[in-house]
């Protein structure tokens, strides 16, 4: 017998995704990020947030966008009533969610209800439960008067004019516990007028096999045909499977899929649209409202990102900053030959970019990649040396296998990777170079009880520290630095200046500053020496530090590694450095300097090129591979 691995496979010949259409040809996109986003533990939105959030989901192509429960609070309220004030709002895609009436109460009584004529949407979602158990013990209602509230209230606001979303909530779950009830509801709904029914997996724990039969079922019910109506869909991700379910029922039929951006949502969240847009359009070959362009998708999903103030995950699949990231050396040499061998699509087709991860797990090809990205392709350096390329890129490898191995880490410290590589070109000289510098700790010891006697002598006037004054009034001075550092350049010498004429003057400026500790010292007393040459590090900013002890055993003899994070005060834009040495302070020095370098050489106001007569065996090249 044939073991499940000898045994001859048959061969797998799928058409091509372009011309493989799964499910109906169209299906319409529905957001509930500004609704059911919103119940995500950690998200808020403002009013002004979610009118952004809207503009943008219109923009990129929604069918329909939920903006809020306007009988759950002022703030959704507020968002109608603003929608309502703007003539240009697109009023045919947005849709205010709402419950059913109450047990035991006539709809034009029910304040939710009103609420939902009041905010002015043409379009309703309504939540109705559709699992008889949890009518009896949650709504405490008979099943006969569960499947009232929802037809009274389909039909009052059918009477409004208004267009019906009925949400089913626990649809599946209900399904198998009661599948007449689940059948009496369908009809409830389509006969009330309902434009939609929408199948919820509430609690997340149903499987995709499972959910695709009982859509089609749905799908093929007699009422839901001949009343035209479009079953949609809406998962929630507890088991991990709200995408592939979402999807699973458009392939069962579903032509609705509601979902939110980036997977925000109530515990572990909702299928996320990203993932779904990506795959009906790219995958599945279901055709999507004009105007949905998958390019847009990374922007968009970034933007949500931006205003809910959530770092994006960058795994995401898609649109995360690693779903085209290659990090193994194999990985990234078969790429260089074939870039389908470790993509499944072009990364432009969702608006990404494919990119290169430096690390100790990288080949030659993963440098030759980088050298090439960020502008050396050898052409210029080899001269006589055809192979230039790649003996660099061999050298620097050994270099980053080499570091890695002491503690540094290059993943998250971009800035360094790409000075490293520039370091080890004989094109470019460094714009300054740290000279000597010194940092002392002058702090007596005081326990904390007397610290604030301290502070508040400090504030009656008495004995203000005369040295510190890049501390706020009133505040010790704990540490001081000095720093001397040599500059190739002045304001004036920039290359963009006609009268330059390719030569370098070097100017040596010694500064002192005062700091919290010693890296605030040693950060001040750098950028002070540096400004006078570089007047834009004013608008540069520390904004992270991060310290990691490499060895536990070793305690105060261990190596510690420094991870610092810079940002443009103008445009936010954001890099990272690293420095690993047995001092910190020296780690801290060191990622300080790559911080200031790279800010320098992305603002491109001086020249990266060796200028006529600096001498290179100066710059530092010198012998480290
Ligand atoms: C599956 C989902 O995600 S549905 C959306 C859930 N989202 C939210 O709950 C966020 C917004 N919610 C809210 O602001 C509030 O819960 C409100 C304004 C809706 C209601 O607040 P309260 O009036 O204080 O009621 P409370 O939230 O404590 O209880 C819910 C009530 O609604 C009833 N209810 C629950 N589901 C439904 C339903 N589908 N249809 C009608 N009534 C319902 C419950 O039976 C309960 O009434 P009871 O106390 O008479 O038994
Ligand atoms: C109201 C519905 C759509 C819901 O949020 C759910 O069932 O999870």
């Amino acid at each position: 017998q044939l073991s499940a691995v000898s045994k001859p496979r048959a061969s797998v010949n799928l058409p091509q995704v372009k011309d493989r259409v799964v499910g109906p040809q169209r299906a319409l996109i529905y957001d509930t990020t500004l609704r059911d986003g919103t119940q995500g533990e950690g998200i808020s939105m403002s009013v002004e947030d979610k009118l952004s959030v809207f503009d943008q989901l219109v923009d990129f192509g929604f069918d329909y966008v939920e903006g809020g429960w306007p009988g759950s609070n002022p703030k959704d309220k507020a968002f109608f009533d603003r929608c309502l004030t703007m003539p240009d709002i697109h009023r045919d895609k947005l849709v205010a969610f709402g419950s059913t009436r109450r047990k035991f109460t006539k709809v034009e009584d029910d304040k939710q209800v009103e609420a939902l004529i009041t905010s002015g949407a043409r379009s309703v979602c309504l939540v109705a439960k559709a699992s008889l158990s949890q009518v009896e013990n949650i709504l405490g209602a008979t099943a006969e008067e569960g499947l009232l509230m929802i037809s009274d209230t389909v039909s009052y606001l059918v009477s409004q004019n208004v267009k019906v979303f009925v949400d089913l909530e626990h649809y599946f779950d209900g399904y198998l516990e009661s599948p007449d009830y689940a059948s009496s509801l369908v009809e409830a709904c389509c006969s009330a007028g309902a434009s939609s029914i929408v199948l919820c997996d509430t609690n997340g724990g149903t499987l995709p096999w499972d959910l695709e039969e009982m859509t089609r079922a749905a799908v093929a019910h007699p009422v839901v045909v001949e009343n035209d109506v479009t079953v949609g869909v809406h998962c929630h991700n507890d088991i991990g499977m709200a995408v592939a379910n979402s999807l699973a029922a458009v392939k069962g039929g579903a032509g609705l899929v509601q979902g939110c951006v980036n997977g925000v949502g109530e515990r572990t969240g909702n299928a996320d649209i990203v993932s779904i847009i990506g795959t009906l359009a790219l995958k599945m070959g279901t055709a999507l409202s004009d105007g949905v362009e998958t390019e847009n998708l990374t922007s968009l999903s970034r933007f949500v990102d931006e205003v809910l103030n959530r770092s994006p995950d960058q795994a995401q699949p898609y649109v995360g900053s690693a779903a085209f990231a290659h990090k193994g050396g194999l990985h990234v040499s078969a790429m260089e030959k074939d870039p389908t061998s470790y993509q499944h699509i072009d990364p432009a087709l969702v608006g990404n970019i494919r990119r290169t991860v430096i690390s100790e797990l990288s080949g030659r090809m993963n440098i030759v990649q980088r050298l090439k990205e960020i502008g050396v392709d050898g052409n210029e350096e080899e001269g006589e040396n055809k192979d230039w390329l790649n003996e660099r890129a061999t050298a620097i490898l050994t270099r980053v296998k080499k570091l890695e191995s002491i503690g540094y880490t290059f993943e998250g410290a971009d800035a360094s990777v790409k000075l490293m590589m520039l370091h080890a070109t004989k094109r470019y000289c460094p714009p300054f170079r740290v000279l000597d510098y010194s940092a002392t700790v002058f702090d007596q010891f005081i326990d904390s009880a007397s610290r604030v006697l301290y502070k508040k002598k400090k504030s009656a006037g008495v004995g203000v520290n005369a040295a510190s004054d890049s501390l706020d009034e009133g505040e010790r001075a704990t540490a001081r630095a000095t720093v001397k550092v040599q500059s190739l350049y002045e304001k004036e010498w920039i290359v963009d200046d006609p009268e330059h004429d390719g030569s370098v003057e070097k100017v040596e400026r010694l500064e002192v500053a005062d700091g919290n500790g010693p890296v605030d010292a040693l950060a001040l007393a750098l950028k002070r020496a540096l400004e006078p040459s570089y007047p834009f590090l004013s608008k540069v900013q520390l904004t992270d530090y991060k310290v990691r002890i490499l060895d536990n055993e070793a305690a105060t003899e261990a190596a510690t590694r420094v991870l610092i994070e810079f940002t443009e005060t103008e445009t936010n834009r954001k890099w990272n450095t690293v420095s690993v040495d047995r001092n910190v302070i020296s780690a801290s020095l060191n990622a300080l300097v790559d911080g200031y370098e790279y800010a320098l050489l992305e603002h491109e106001t001086f020249c990266m090129l060796c200028p006529a007569d600096y001498d290179d065996s100066e710059s530092g090249l010198g012998g480290w591979e």
